[in-house]
């Protein structure tokens, strides 16, 4: 099997810059952000400046009533960080929730309008995982992760900055650390990242072993092989529980380095403070305060450390995310042609799918004006492909599609929605309203339209019995529509877009022959008037249309109405008795 070709990837440089872009839009609230969080992070060192400060008095021997002002200035710090905190959260989550959303309607923006034919070569599963999956990723980060982050970068900046204006020897010997921090994560990040994904694996596994032995529990228990079954899941968790610990020991171990570049900074600053206030150059008090600023670190620190982890999956997830948005968008813009009438034409119609085998060999077809000609063959002999073709959703290997002399490409991906639908086996029923999902079809629409279209397909019925009518919540979590409303829907939704050109490719086969029925005379209704190629799934659609085109292996065998081809005892005729006597 060979592996579907993936999406683009974009490069660290391109996703810096498309984040940059992102952040330059949001230039203000950016740099109230900073300030705000600055603040905020600065209040939280007054405590320990003037923790160091009281040591000089005590040290001078000023009377106890100086706690008084220190517990005094800390309050007030401790009251203005928590309100400053407070509001950089809020600003932070502003931004960053705004980014995210910005993220996200790019990707799926351009996720709609990849061509059919883009999604057929990669698969479904890289688009689904990306704007599921890498969006989940990136609202992690930017909810919990690049908060923290940020704050704990400006507390550590603003610290070294304190430290140095202490005394700049003790700022330098704080730095000590930071080599030693580097090395640590230098160590860590190669050894962990593959771990890491040992350990998912791993874990897949272990559930993978535990569901199929669920699963088929009865089979298990019929042929005795629960010991089998036992050990494989045996196996499964403790490879699973081994990988487990040997990632714990690696995070330890990652942690006792970085404890030891605490040590090692914390008693670098001890031993310079020592020989500094020996010297005169710094008091006690400021030695204590850098020593503490230095201790207040150790949490910031190890946040960040921790966290390079999740910033690399989240820089993983954007390249992802910007790969999508970043590829070229295919579709025509068209030529601003319109076409005088409308008349489907298809001139020398070849397609291959992916799998290089063709499966059209030069179709020409014309519907005329308000004609309706149905497509009938047995399975796989390329109806739906001509459909699709027809209506634009994927593009022909060769050949032209021409509506009233048109171009698909002269008339553009916007022209196109505008002169032909389509009605394909897939009909989604979106989460939301009824009345919203009808409205996709056409934004301005108005209720009555709305009511007249569903009359049309005489679904109006069954809405107005519905609870809130056209405002009863359907799709996912909403109210369930059977497969015959579903498919009403979008014959309704193809009356409101009202255009010259009808596909009709539904999936009625499998509705009870009554419903199949009513949904004939809701397609028929609500493609009168309307150049129609419908791929008739029963013959009674066949019978029903103007003219009918046989098809067979991707090509036309013949075509003509229903009457004549069935007096003339060919292929069609065939079909027609053998679909009579059913
Ligand atoms: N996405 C695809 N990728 C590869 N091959 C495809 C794809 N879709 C259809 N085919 C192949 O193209 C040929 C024509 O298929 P098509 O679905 O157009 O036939 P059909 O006449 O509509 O059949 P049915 O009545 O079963 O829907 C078949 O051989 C089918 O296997």
């Amino acid at each position: 099997m060979s592996t579907p070709e993936l999406l683009p990837i974009a490069t660290g440089a391109r996703s810096w810059a498309f984040l940059s872009g992102e952040l330059k839009g949001r230039r203000v609230l950016g740099l109230v952000t900073l300030v705000i969080s600055a603040v905020a992070a600065a209040m939280s060192l007054v405590p320990v400046y003037v923790f160091g400060v009281l040591v000089d008095r005590v040290t001078e021997g000023a009377p106890t009533s100086t706690i008084v002002s220190v517990v005094a200035i800390i309050t007030v710090a401790a009251l203005v960080g928590g309100v400053f905190t407070a509001l950089s959260s809020y600003l932070i989550s502003k931004l960053g929730e705004g980014i995210l959303a910005s993220l996200r309607q790019r990707v799926l923006g351009r996720a709609l309008h990849l061509p059919v034919n883009t999604l057929e070569r990669v698969g479904k599963g890289d688009l689904l995982s990306r704007v599921g999956d890498d969006v989940a990723v990136m609202a992690k980060s930017i909810g919990e992760v690049i908060p923290n982050i940020v704050s704990a970068l400006l507390l550590v900046s603003l610290s070294v900055v304190t430290m140095l204006s202490l005394d700049w020897r003790l700022g330098l010997a704080g730095m000590v650390a930071i080599p030693m921090y580097v090395l640590a994560l230098r160590w860590y990040l190669p050894r962990s990242a593959p771990m890491y994904a040992a350990e998912r694996v791993a874990m897949g596994e272990r559930s993978q072993a535990l569901i199929s032995s669920m699963q088929g529990a009865r089979t298990v228990r019929a042929y005795g092989l629960e010991q089998a079954h036992l050990a494989e899941i045996d196996a499964a968790s403790g490879k699973a529980r081994d990988i487990g610990i040997t990632v714990f020991r690696l995070f330890t171990r990652f942690g006792s380095r970085s404890n030891r570049a605490e040590c090692v900074g914390l008693s670098v600053i001890l031993a310079a403070g020592f020989v500094l206030v020996q010297d005169g150059h710094v008091s006690v008090g400021e030695v204590t305060a850098a020593a503490l600023l230095f201790h207040r670190l150790f949490n910031p620190i190890g946040m960040l450390m921790f966290s390079f982890d999740d910033v690399q999956s989240a820089g993983a997830s954007l390249a992802r995310l910007v790969g999508v948005i970043d590829m070229p968008d295919e579709r025509s813009r068209g030529t601003g042609a319109t076409p005088t009438d409308g008349t489907l034409e298809v001139t020398g119609l070849r397609h291959s799918y992916d799998t290089g085998h063709e499966v059209l060999h030069g179709i020409d077809l014309t519907v005329h004006a308000g004609e309706t000609v149905a497509l009938v063959g047995s399975t796989g002999a390329g109806k739906s492909t001509i459909a699709a073709i027809a209506a634009g959703s994927i593009d022909a290997t060769s050949g032209q599609v021409r509506i009233g002399g048109a171009s698909l490409d002269e008339l553009g991906a916007d022209g196109l929605r505008r002169h032909i639908a389509i009605v394909s086996q897939e009909v989604h029923v979106f989460a939301g309203s009824l009345i919203d999902d009808l409205l996709l079809a056409a934004p301005d629409a108005t209720r009555d339209d709305v009511r007249a279209a569903l009359d049309t397909v005489g679904a109006q019925e069954w809405v107005d019995a519905l609870a809130d009518g056209l405002d009863t919540q359907v799709g996912e979590g909403g109210h369930e529509l059977t497969s015959a409303q579903s498919q009403q829907l979008a014959l309704a939704r193809l009356v409101l877009a009202d255009p010259a050109v009808a596909v009709l490719d539904e999936a009625t086969a499998e509705a009870g022959s009554s419903g199949a029925r009513d949904l004939e005379a809701a397609a028929a209704a609500a493609t009168r008037g309307r150049s129609t190629l419908v791929v008739a799934h029963r013959l009674t659609q066949a019978a029903a249309a103007d003219r009918v085109v046989v098809l067979e292996h991707g090509r036309i065998l013949e075509q003509g109405p229903h009457d004549e081809l069935v007096a003339a005892g060919g292929r069609y005729a065939e079909l027609w008795s053998a679909w009579e006597g059913r």
